[in-house]
């Protein structure tokens, strides 16, 4: 599955640990996403996106957010006056489950051009 394919599927509810992903799954789906990471506790995954200015960092917010609402699954944001920084990860399993990588391909997507 490469990262076209991730970012033309959709979130579905998950709820329990047996959603997690495993070590292995996130290492082969983190290959597909430059620039993303995990997080130190291997539940999260993080990229900081840069923007020229204010205006446009609000724009990806703002289609992140519709993205978000879409598939129902949402990230943490923490956003400057250039730059926002996306966190996913899966409450409902306590850590990454693939609607999190789903979410970071159509992330991607919205930037392609
Ligand atoms: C019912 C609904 O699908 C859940 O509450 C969704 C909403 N958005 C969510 N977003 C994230 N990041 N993790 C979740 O577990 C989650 N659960």
């Amino acid at each position: 599955m490469n990262s076209n394919d991730l970012a033309t599927r959709h979130c579905r509810p998950c709820k329990g640990k047996e959603h997690a992903l495993d070590a292995a799954q996130v290492t082969d789906l983190l290959q597909q996403l430059p620039g993303w990471q995990l997080r130190h506790d291997g539940a999260a995954i993080i990229k900081d996106f840069r923007f020229a200015d204010f205006h446009h960092t609000l724009g990806f917010i703002n289609a992140v957010g519709f993205m978000a609402n879409q598939e129902d699954h949402h990230p943490d944001l923490e956003a400057g006056y250039g730059h926002c920084q996306l966190l996913w990860s899966t409450h409902d399993v306590g850590g990454l489950s693939l609607n999190d990588f789903i979410c970071a391909a159509r992330v991607e997507a919205l930037l392609a051009r």
